[in-house]
């Protein structure tokens, strides 16, 4: 039996939805209009309607993609009025608003009333749907009489907890029903400046950034669409997990990047040894390349005799110095004030040049000027002694060069024990890893673009967007769909731009790009380097910084955010959330104990429910590892075949646990990001890190302890993984809380 209550919901939605379809089929219209009109025409026309087409499919797909839980919410004013909240606004035919796009400043008092301060609201209501229909309603009335000390701080707790216990899938899943007070305040938080937010294991540090990012969007679309926002992860698994969110919020054109894709044109997952990443992330490195940069630069020790069309010319090292002097002055990037030596040289030689034609009684007037240096252009000598002084050079050879050459580089590195210089040696083939991409960058910024055609092509590329701009707003008013359509992500359509993408796109590949806002998630494993890079992709410096500073695994992590930012910036807003939504109680407080116990700082954080499985421990002998852990897997299967399970174990055993796994479950296993769309997946605590499962077996607790300087935190990052249950089985019994030890493996 349906509660008139439920029912008159059921049918308000309902009314929500049949305006979505019709929103969905007019935009079908349109698309159809502007597809029967695409044959004829000028080629601008064509354009323009191609654009508009492009336009209107993603708006389809957009509307597709806000179908699942269009509303979610709603509240009753003072005035008795009653708003509904979902994931876009919508009006009526009338242009009235029935529902609220939770973005909107008036949603807020949704996430954030709260009896004590209820926000000119009377009362909350959650919707819970399963399809288009309405199954759930769960109300909060915000009387003050009824406060008796005993309130709970968390909002719309049934559906909070329907949502926190719901089985895993691989992919994170958008918050925005049941958003917290603490994580509304920090998603609406301003755009100007860095904000850093902290906080332990399954606080929705990444809900709450990727969350702040679709706000943003949103609220600063007029920026913001055209500069791109950035949104950088450890790694592609990590990608891979959180890349629908954004989409479901209804906005896509975000950039989303591993550390290793920050440079374009590379893209690695290759990690350096943990000691090597340190000397390779340290900010000392930016000097290094300086220096390195400025030894490409050399006057010679001696005066050259080159050969100019039969000619012998001499140059001299003060004509050399002189040039160089000048051009470095200019303090441009190496191969553009390379450009400015050269003409220095050249118009110095033949000057030179000339005076010996005249003394061999040759006449040499102004206008000859021109041939004689085409002549010098042309000598292979003159060539060598330019490029021997200045050599044009592009980031991924210097940095190989850099390197390989252990002389060059001994010479840079004067204060450099030879212990240090050893650890990054390597040769000039090797591929590139995950800290060499901002030395790439680095030395890309000192050395400038390698062709000056890449530069004017870039300066040419801005400018036609500026008049593709202007020609989408002409357009815009022809067809008159003022307010409706943006004309930045119109143009973005148009003809040359087209070919490059959208803004995207285009951001994702250029270096130089400057970004509107740039939100850095699991930030506490960046090294200043990195900062430095990411300092350069938005000089406004508008970022979300997120992240735990206990989890960090680099051997060089910071301690605290003040110094882990040194190289980004000295004034941010700290933001801390304090709350487990992940894990259960038991588990944050066994993970907690094993990590405090081994020396690590943590913040300590409140787990909003408890589970019904204890963390369990299994000891066994060596030889028995990988059967324990197959008989543990086995185990939960057996408990739960529906959820997501993750193995993660050390560097060294990974590869063989995940060998046997597969051959006891068959393509049920998964390595690495591959897993995650699997039901078992193999990882390291590296991998694992921001992602979460129903279940956990972590094996061998002690190699990770041991595995790097870091191990205790790579150990919580492996420990804090699960929604449901955790298990440990190794070789050594971890310190944990005398219950939840089983010895031996039952069964
Ligand atoms: N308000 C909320 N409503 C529903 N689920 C939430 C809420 N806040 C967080 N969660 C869920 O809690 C889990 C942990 O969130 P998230 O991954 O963002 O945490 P985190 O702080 O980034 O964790 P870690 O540091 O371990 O990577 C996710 O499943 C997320 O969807």
């Amino acid at each position: 039996m349906v509660s008139p209550e439920l029912a008159r919901e059921r049918d308000y939605v309902s009314t929500l939805y049949a305006r979505l379809d019709a929103l969905r089929d007019e935009t079908r219209a349109q698309l159809e209009a502007v597809q029967r009109g695409s044959a004829g025409g000028t080629h601008q026309a064509r354009t323009e309607r191609d654009a508009f087409a492009r336009l209107y499919e993603d708006r389809i797909a957009q509307l597709g993609e806000v179908d699942e839980r269009l509303a979610f919410g709603r509240i009753e004013l003072d005035d008795g009025a009653k708003r509904y909240i979902g994931r876009i606004g919508l009006r009526d035919a009338d242009q009235q608003s029935i529902l609220l796009d939770w973005r909107v400043p008036q949603a807020s008092a949704f996430y954030r009333a709260t009896a004590v301060t209820p926000l000119g609201t009377r009362a909350r209501r959650h919707l819970t749907s399963q399809g288009r229909e309405v199954i759930r309603i769960e109300d909060e009335v915000f009387d003050r009489a009824l406060l008796d000390g005993d309130t709970t701080e968390l909002q719309g707790e049934g559906a909070l907890l329907a949502a926190l216990t719901a089985e895993r899938t691989g992919r994170m899943t958008d918050i925005v029903a049941t958003i917290q007070g603490e994580q509304d305040r920090i998603i609406r938080s301003d755009l100007a400046g860095v904000l850093v937010v902290q906080g332990g294991p399954g606080t929705g540090k990444t809900a709450v950034a990727l969350h702040r990012a679709a706000y943003l969007l949103y609220s600063h679309r007029e920026r913001l669409r055209s500069s791109g926002v950035l949104i950088v992860g450890p790694s592609p698994s990590f990608l891979q997990y959180i890349e629908a969110v954004l989409p479901s919020l209804g906005e896509t054109g975000v950039v989303l990047s591993s550390v290793g894709q920050l440079y374009p044109g590379v893209d690695t997952t290759l990690e350096d040894a943990p000691e090597v990443a340190a000397l390779k992330g340290h900010a000392r490195m930016a000097e290094l390349i300086a220096r390195g940069v400025k030894s490409r630069q050399r006057v010679p020790a001696e005066p050259q005799v080159m050969d100019v069309n039969g000619e012998k010319l001499t140059l001299e090292p003060h004509v050399v110095a002189t040039a160089m002097a000048a051009a470095q002055r200019t303090r441009k990037p190496h191969n553009i004030a390379r450009q400015q030596f050269q003409k220095a040289v050249l118009r110095a030689l033949a000057a030179t040049l000339a005076d010996q034609l005249r003394s061999h009684g040759n006449t040499i007037d102004d206008s000859d000027m021109g041939w004689l240096l085409e002549d010098l252009r042309a000598s292979y000598d003159v060539r060598v002694a330019l490029n021997t002084a200045w050599m044009p050079l592009t980031p991924e050879k210097f940095i190989q060069d850099l390197f390989a050459r252990p002389q060059w580089f001994a010479s840079l590195t004067p204060r450099w024990s030879p212990a240090e210089r050893a650890l990054l040696r390597r040769d000039r083939d090797q591929p590139f890893t995950v800290s060499d991409i901002p030395l790439l960058d680095e030395a890309a910024e000192l050395l400038g673009e390698f062709d000056q055609a890449n530069d004017t092509e870039r300066r040419e590329r801005k400018r036609q967007f500026k008049r593709d701009v202007e020609n989408a707003e002409a357009a815009i008013r022809n067809m008159g769909v003022e307010g409706l359509v943006d004309a930045e992500e119109l143009a973005a359509g148009f003809g040359e731009t087209a070919a490059r993408g959208t803004t995207a796109e285009r951001a994702a590949a250029d270096r130089n790009w400057s970004y509107g806002h740039v939100v850095v998630d699991e930030a506490q494993e960046l090294s200043p380097m990195q900062w430095r890079l990411l300092r350069r992709r938005c000089p406004l410096r508008s970022f979300t910084i997120v992240g735990d500073v206990a989890q960090a695994s680099a051997a060089a992590a910071a301690p605290n955010w003040t110094e882990a930012l040194r190289s980004l910036t000295d004034a941010f807003r700290l933001e801390e959330l304090t709350v487990n939504y992940r894990t259960p109680s038991q588990i944050t407080q066994a993970a907690e104990e094993v990590a405090i116990g081994h020396g690590l700082h943590v913040s300590r954080s409140r787990a909003v429910r408890a589970s019904e499985w204890p963390v369990e421990q299994f000891v066994v002998a060596p030889d028995e590892l990988g059967d324990a852990v197959i008989d543990v897997v086995d185990e939960d299967r057996e408990l739960d075949s529906r959820g997501t399970l993750a193995v993660i174990a050390p560097p060294s055993l990974v590869q063989a646990q995940y060998l046997a796994l597969r051959e006891r479950f068959g393509a049920t296993v998964g390595r690495g990001a591959r897993g995650l769309s699997l039901p078992i997946a193999v990882l390291t605590p590296q991998e694992a890190k921001g992602l979460e499962f129903d279940a956990v077996v972590v094996v061998n607790p002690h190699d990770i302890l041991e595995s790097s300087t870091r191990g205790v935190g790579a150990l919580y990052v492996a420990m804090t993984r699960p929604t449901q249950r955790l298990r440990i089985v190794g070789t050594r019994a971890l310190a944990l809380d005398a219950e939840s030890s089983r010895e031996p493996l039952a069964g």
